[in-house]
């Protein structure tokens, strides 16, 4: 029997859960499910749905459990179906007839009728989700007093952040938070937008852009953009004057750092190597360390982070990210500066690798930051989700800077 419109986009979302959170892969690569779809809508719907579904699974899978007699287990397909039916209805407004005929189809047998009397059963009640997502405990616990605050921005898809070129580039009508920011509502399709076409701005969330503004104007000296791809950090360097040298192991990245300069017109040398057996054959004035991270601070975006990520994930990060400091703070010039970033949420990836470096610390300063943010007691920049919620939130990020 031919598909009926709809199914092939909630089977390629059952894939991508399953790729997630059984696989541990992330929720970008688990997207390669739904590429072979034909549709663009239905590539988006299939995202949309895993996304909504990892974003809410704790409160879902409570009202799923609130309908059946006994627990059905973490991974059995009729939970996986109901999830996905849930948030359909629940987070995409999808009526419920339209949710039956285009998920059910995806069970057979007992489990499709059990998920059907569940599903009946819940709209039947016209139950509904918490204004914010519950966290899985271990997060929760981790997040602590912050947990609260991430969670309420947590319960929608973030605004989009733009950086421009220069103060005065072509770009759409927006808010900004910052020189050279323009926040948008979310939804936005990204290449219709004045300005996308010649490379006036890119996408980048306001958090992000922190650590190139912590370097100031180039004014022509070499820059090390060490973990560069696939290259927000680098288009911003290269705009305020830095000669760049963008650094990655991972060539699939690079070719989308190098389809960024060519849009937006500017050069980087461009180096593929693992950083932990590269030597530089001069020393920089500068050097950006945007460490490989658990990518925690990103969970609004990016929420099969809540799902994924625990203590062995995180200790593992910051293994390599102290090495690949230790060994960043030898390429500098007398005099040079270093940035340390990640996007993570986590004390063991940002402050407690930041307090094992021994070179000098020149502490961030408020009037660096965009307005509304302040610098540690430390001169630290630490950002989470919850901070700036009335403009829309923003991403989880740590900084920190040292002088050589
Ligand atoms: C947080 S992302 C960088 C984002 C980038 N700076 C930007 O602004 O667009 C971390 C990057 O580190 C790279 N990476 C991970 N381990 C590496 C290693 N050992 N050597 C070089 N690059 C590495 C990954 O390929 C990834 O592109």
């Amino acid at each position: 029997m031919a598909d009926i419109p709809g199914m092939p986009a909630r089977r390629a979302a059952l894939k991508m859960l399953d790729a997630v959170l059984r696989r541990g892969e992330t929720l970008e690569q688990a997207g390669g499910a739904a590429n072979g779809l034909p549709h663009p809508a239905d590539r988006a719907l299939a995202r949309a749905l895993a996304s909504e579904v990892l974003r809410w699974l704790v409160d879902l899978d409570a009202l799923v459990d609130s309908a059946t007699k006994t627990n059905l287990p973490a991974d059995a397909k009729a939970r996986m179906v109901l999830r996905l039916m849930l948030a359909g209805w629940l987070r995409l407004d999808t009526p419920p007839h339209a949710v039956v005929a285009t998920a059910l189809p995806l069970l057979t047998g007992g489990p499709k009728r059990l998920a059907h009397g569940v599903f009946a059963a819940l709209t039947r009640q016209d139950v509904k989700l918490p204004d914010a997502p519950t966290l899985p405990d271990a997060v929760a616990a981790r997040w602590d007093e912050r947990a609260g605050p991430i969670a309420a921005a947590l319960a929608e898809p973030p605004p989009l952040d733009l950086t421009l070129r220069t103060e005065d580039a072509t770009a759409p009508d927006g808010t900004s938070l910052a020189p050279r920011h323009i926040r948008l509502p979310r939804g936005a399709t990204v290449e219709t937008l004045p300005g996308f076409e010649d490379g006036a701005w890119w996408v980048q969330d306001i958090a992000a852009s922190i650590p190139a503004r912590l370097l100031g104007e180039g004014k022509g000296r070499r820059v090390l953009d060490l973990c560069a791809a696939p290259g927000g950090k680098t288009l911003q360097l290269a705009s305020q004057g830095w000669q760049v040298t963008s650094l990655d192991n991972s060539s699939r990245r690079l070719t989308r750092l190098e389809q960024n300069l060519a849009r937006t017109g500017f050069a980087a040398e461009i180096v593929e190597a693992d950083a932990m057996g590269w030597h530089p054959d001069e020393l920089y004035d500068a050097i950006l360390l945007d460490a490989p991270c658990t990518a925690t601070g990103t969970c609004r975006r990016n929420p099969d982070v809540l799902h994924r990520i625990g203590e062995r994930q995180i200790e593992a990060m910051a293994d390599l990210q102290r090495q690949l400091l230790a060994r960043a703070a030898n390429w500098l010039k007398p005099g040079g500066t270093l940035v340390y970033v990640v996007c993570s949420l986590e004390r063991e990836e940002g402050e407690n690798v930041a307090e094992a470096c021994d070179l000098k610390p020149a502490p961030a300063m408020k009037e660096e930051l965009p307005d509304g943010l302040e610098p540690t007691p430390e001169g630290w920049v630490r950002t989470d989700p919850g901070m700036l919620a009335e403009a829309g939130g923003m991403d989880g990020f740590f900084v920190a800077r040292w002088t050589a």
